[in-house]
């Protein structure tokens, strides 16, 4: 385990703390996983090498918004799709992207997701590591990508932060953390995006898409579906979020008709911006 008086010392170390407070990372410019481990503080350290982490370090001397001001900015958007596993956040950003002309991202980003298997069995604080890792390194891409086209994102921080509210709670939505509470919150120091979007279907169209998809689960995936209270906690913490909030979307009509559904929320986002730009521009 590369240990953290290294990561303290190394110039291009990055720290960040995640919005639920329970995790250090420390992103180093390595260019592998190096190791990972509690440190005496009791946080988790995870030495991440990707080739993103240079760009993040560049970026995050600005503040998270800066970063996407590109020369086309009025017209640049990132959106990302979020929502419980099967409810066709996939197919959505495909399509939404191929609409678009856009950029299609994901969550973790490709550059770890190699290292998905792994993290998916360790402890759960170090698993949630891993993922808000991938949000930031996500960031950067994000902001490069805007620069060019519309991004489009299959999950980001809100996926992250909802699974880790159900995980950590118990019982009914009711024991969930107050709605107002900071846990709802965007993360200050992370690229907002534009919109987002929470795809949701009802519990038994749900199943039928999974089994219809048949791909292996993750060991959260599977608890979705043995779980219904946690299933109804991670819904309702994406429900939750605020600034920016989850728009919701029925997903249940038929691929076309929801992408339809979802243009016209892009559409509608967009002409918003060009107002609002308009007007502080005047
Ligand atoms: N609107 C829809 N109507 C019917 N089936 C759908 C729809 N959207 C997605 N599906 C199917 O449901 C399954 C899960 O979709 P997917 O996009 O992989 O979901 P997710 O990315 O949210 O896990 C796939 O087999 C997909 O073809
Ligand atoms: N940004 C992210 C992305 C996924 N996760 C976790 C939450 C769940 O355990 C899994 C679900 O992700 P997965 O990509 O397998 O789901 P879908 O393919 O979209 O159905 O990953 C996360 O915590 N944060």
């Amino acid at each position: 385990m590369a240990r953290l008086g290294s990561a303290r010392t190394h110039r291009d170390a990055l720290r960040f703390w995640t919005r639920l407070g329970t995790v250090r990372l420390d992103l180093i410019r390595l260019g592998r996983i190096a190791g990972i481990g509690e440190t005496p503080q009791g946080f988790v350290e995870v030495d991440c090498i990707t080739e993103s982490t240079r760009d993040l370090a560049n970026s995050m001397s600005k503040s998270p918004q800066q970063v996407l001001k590109g020369k086309d900015e009025d017209v640049l958007f990132n959106i990302p799709n979020v929502g419980l596993d099967a409810t066709g956040k996939t197919t959505v950003t495909q399509a939404v992207k191929d609409a678009l002309n856009g950029i299609l991202l994901r969550s973790p980003p490709a550059c770890i997701s190699q290292w998905r298997t792994v993290f998916d069995d360790e402890p759960t604080p170090i698993k949630r590591a891993f993922y808000a890792a991938g949000n930031y390194i996500l960031a950067s891409e994000i902001a490069k990508a805007s620069t060019q086209a519309p991004v489009i994102i299959d999950r980001y921080w809100h996926s992250t932060a909802a699974y880790a509210i159900a995980t950590e709670t118990s019982g009914k939505v009711q024991d969930l953390p107050p709605a107002q509470d900071e846990v709802y919150q965007w993360p200050e120091d992370l690229l907002k995006p534009d919109l987002v979007l929470l795809l949701t279907v009802d519990p038994e169209e749900r199943v039928r898409r999974l089994q219809h998809r048949g791909l292996e689960k993750t060991k959260e995936e599977a608890e979705l579906e043995a779980n219904s209270l946690f299933r109804q906690r991670v819904e309702e913490s994406y429900k939750r979020m605020v600034n920016p909030v989850c728009q919701e979307v029925d997903a249940s009509p038929s691929k076309e008709e929801v992408v339809k559904t979802v243009l016209q929320l892009i559409e509608k986002h967009c002409a918003l911006k060009k107002q609002l730009l308009n007007c502080s521009s005047t």
